[in-house]
């Protein structure tokens, strides 16, 4: 088996513990030559690239671990890309959060105008990224997580048409898979999804365990009679034990199919600004929780010159699953996997050009999706808005377009009134100044 070199872009990323972890445990589904981490924070960089070095020489001590603020160093010789950087960090973060929750409007990482001021922050650097990755390392697969996905999948696609290798993953499908596995006591990997939407904004409509028998009647019965958790209940924070439960409302008023959580912002805008706190957001919530554990974490296992007893790794799912999806690609298992890939008919009554989620057999070439067919009308509906929402945010930034940016923010469901859409948008390019293009 081919042993690869990879790049984690984001290496101090409170989630490369994690993702790490993940490697150590996968040597013999995705062999390794070389780890560097690349970030452009010196200081987050070395905290969990001292991590890394020690993890890797007690648990696979032939694995060279580099890391480095040096783009050259990072994307030269290069078979894998995992990226999930945060342009502007949580500072940022809390600003998409707070600015539109105190003008009145749901302020989330990825959804509403929050997922809009963070999606015009990330197409910048994840084109400089491609970019580089492609002058140094032509052949490698840049495999994406970083967020908004759905706005950075698409720009992605518009910028760079041509390219073969990019894809884009989230990984809440997979984690909501766990999630249903563990309601009816199955393995996981049994379990076969169909899926369709856009990133953070999908159903299930199907589980099929090995036998063939569908499981999403039961899943359903489950969950609106006895509500939902996560797989990893007793890690979480409270706002996401919070975000779980509304499963059950949205199966409740809407029973066809099993929702994506982040779908409450958009079918209840006005319930979830009721509950969100603009004084106090997730943000605040993951800097007092998990990056403070993963940095003090990482910093005591260093101070002791080992890993063996860490607990620095608190969820598996989003680790296993990055390294489960290289190593499909890498040794053409052809698994399934929900990924993010341009429609072209995959859907039948959506545009072709959308970037849709969906189930896909993964392999050597990339994606082979599995086709969906025709929607209902309410989903194609909602999901053609929220299209046109992406679609107009990423062409604001290329074309610097301010008309197109009030365009968005207006079709966006968690806001719709255009004179609230402008003085969130104003209010937003004051914060982004550093980063976003200047609209006009
Ligand atoms: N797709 C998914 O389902 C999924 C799941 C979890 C996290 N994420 C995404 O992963 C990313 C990391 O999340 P986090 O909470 O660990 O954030 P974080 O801030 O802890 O980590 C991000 C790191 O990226 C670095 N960075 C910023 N700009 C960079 C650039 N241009 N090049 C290289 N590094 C850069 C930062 O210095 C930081 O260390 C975010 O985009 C988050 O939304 C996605
Ligand atoms: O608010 P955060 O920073 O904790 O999380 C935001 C991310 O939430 C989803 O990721 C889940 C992930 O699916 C799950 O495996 C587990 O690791 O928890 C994460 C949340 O804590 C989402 O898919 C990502 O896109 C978000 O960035
Ligand atoms: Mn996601």
């Amino acid at each position: 088996m081919k042993k690869n070199n990879i790049v984690l872009v984001g290496g101090g990323s409170t989630w490369t513990p994690g993702i790490l972890k993940a490697m150590t445990t996968h040597l013999e589904e995705f062999a390794l030559n070389k780890v560097v981490l690349y970030d452009i924070d010196e200081d987050r960089q070395e905290v969990i690239g001292e991590f890394a070095k020690i993890l890797f020489k007690e648990e696979a001590p032939d694995v060279e671990v580099v890391y480095t603020t040096d783009k050259n160093i990072a994307y030269t010789d290069v078979d894998f890309v995992f990226c999930q950087m945060r342009t502007g960090g949580f500072n940022m973060r809390e600003k998409d959060e707070k600015t539109p929750l105190s003008l009145g409007v749901i302020g989330q990482e990825t959804c509403g105008a929050g997922g809009f001021a963070y999606g015009l922050r990330s197409i910048r650097d994840m084109v400089e990224m491609v970019k580089e990755v492609r002058r140094l390392s032509p052949e490698a697969w840049i495999l994406n997580y970083t967020n908004p996905a759905a706005i950075v999948a698409l720009a992605l696609d518009k910028i760079f048409p041509e390219e073969e290798r990019i894809l884009n993953i989230c990984d809440q499908p997979v984690n909501l898979l766990r999630s249903y596995s563990k309601l009816i006591n199955h393995d996981v990997n049994d379990l076969e999804p169909v899926y369709f939407g856009l990133n953070h904004f999908g159903w299930f409509t199907n589980i099929f365990d090995e036998t063939g028998k569908d499981r999403a009647p039961e899943l359903k019965e489950i969950i609106t009679t006895g509500g939902f958790k996560p797989v990893d209940a007793e890690q979480r924070d409270q706002s996401w034990l919070e975000t779980y439960a509304v499963v059950k409302d949205m199966l409740i008023d809407f029973p066809d199919y099993l929702p994506n959580t982040y779908l409450q912002y958009y079918l209840y805008p006005e319930y979830k600004l009721s509950q969100l706190n603009p004084e106090k957001t997730r943000t605040d919530e993951v800097r007092e929780g998990r990056e403070k554990k993963v940095f003090e974490e990482c910093r005591r296992i260093v101070a002791n010159g080992t890993a063996r007893d860490s607990k620095v790794v608190h969820n598996d799912a989003h680790g296993d699953m990055m390294v489960e999806v290289a190593a499909s690609i890498a040794n053409n298992l052809r698994k399934t996997f929900v990924v993010i890939v341009k429609n072209n008919g995959i859907i039948s009554n959506l545009p072709n050009d959308s970037m849709v989620e969906v189930a896909a057999s993964l392999g050597a070439n990339g994606p082979a999706p599995y086709a969906v067919g025709e929607i209902g009308t309410f989903y194609k509906g909602l999901i053609e808005n929220q299209y046109a929402f992406e679609k107009l945010t990423v062409e604001a930034y290329i074309e610097e377009s301010y008309g197109k940016a009030l365009q968005a923010l207006t079709l966006n469901r968690t806001i719709v009134d255009a004179k609230k859409a402008r003085q969130v948008l104003d209010a937003l390019i004051k914060d982004n100044k550093e980063y976003w293009p200047e609209l006009r």
